[in-house]
């Protein structure tokens, strides 16, 4: 399907990005409300990251499961690339965080429930995240989260030396400490990700939110404490995802048995995820 900036009505600007501009827009044939978000070659080539753009594309093309924000297509003129997104109507979820400071337990659940599913289904195809945090999930009209933005994404395994920019808060171990096969990640590093996910939607900050160098060598001690209005069960949960050694983190499998999640996961919840037939869990 070849699309081009005449087939859209461009609305109102939604915010800005790292790299670019996201609108609603309506596709004019069929009425279709979607999200464009506008890249500029130039700020990509400046910033040295066309290639992460291309494979952020490759990858987000080819997925499709109700917790992961669908790209339909991309199109592109003499100075711009547009990405044609599924259109998240409640926004950033790091907004709502911040505004409500923490997340109640049945919510901060009810989220995780679904980010397990999305990376379970993720995993299975072989695609490794490696950046879940709150500023990279969006949240649709009735609630329920998407997973965005794939720019760090990679096909496991990967070997490849990866300049990190933003915030350390959210990277594993194996990530900071280079061993001998530097840089070897597993999707393993996408279950750390999520405890550290699990805390900050529970605490309202990360669990090793500190200086950068402090940061650094909590997260590679493992060193946290969590508070004690925490649930003893969503302790647990977080206990077992930041677990320093890779190998020895509770598989998603077991995340979404696990007695928080079920406890949380509202008869309708199930309900619902059997009536909209998310084949994916
Ligand atoms: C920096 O603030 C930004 C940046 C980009 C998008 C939003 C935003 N996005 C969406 N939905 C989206 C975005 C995409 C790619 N799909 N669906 C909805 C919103 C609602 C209120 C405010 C803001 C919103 C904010």
């Amino acid at each position: 399907k070849q699309f081009h900036l005449g087939m859209f009505e461009i609305g109102k600007p939604l915010g800005k990005g790292k790299f670019g501009r996201v609108y609603l827009a309506r596709e004019r044939s069929t009425g279709f409300v979607c999200a464009l978000k506008v890249l500029h070659k130039s700020e990509l080539q400046a910033g040295k990251v066309e290639k992460q753009v291309r494979r952020e594309i490759e990858i987000q093309s080819n997925l499709a499961h109700p917790n992961i924000l669908r790209l339909y297509g991309h199109f592109h003129d003499s100075k711009r690339i547009f990405l044609i997104l599924e259109f998240a109507g409640k926004g950033e979820l790091y907004k709502h965080l911040r505004k409500e400071q923490k997340f109640p337990e049945w919510k901060a659940a009810s989220y995780i429930a679904q980010m397990a599913a999305a990376l379970k289904y993720l995993h299975k195809k072989h695609v490794i995240h490696r950046d879940i945090k709150p500023e990279n999930i969006l949240v649709g009209l009735h609630g329920e989260i998407k997973i965005s933005d794939f720019g760090w994404s990679v096909h496991a395994p990967n070997n490849r030396r990866n300049t990190m920019c933003g915030t350390l808060d959210y990277l594993p171990p194996e990530m900071l400490k280079p061993g001998r096969d530097e840089n070897y990640y597993s999707e393993k590093v996408d279950l750390w990700s999520l405890g550290v996910l699990t805390y900050e939607f529970l605490v309202g900050e990360a669990p090793f939110e500190d200086t950068p160098t402090m940061t650094q060598r909590r997260i590679a001690r493992g060193e946290m404490t969590v508070p004690p209005f925490v649930s003893p069960e969503a302790r647990d949960l977080i206990k077992r995802l930041l677990v320093l050694d890779p190998e020895k983190r509770i598989p998603l499998e077991e995340v979404q048995q696990h007695p928080w999640i079920i406890k949380h996961c509202v008869k309708g919840e199930r309900a619902y995820q059997r009536s909209s037939g998310n084949k994916q869990r």
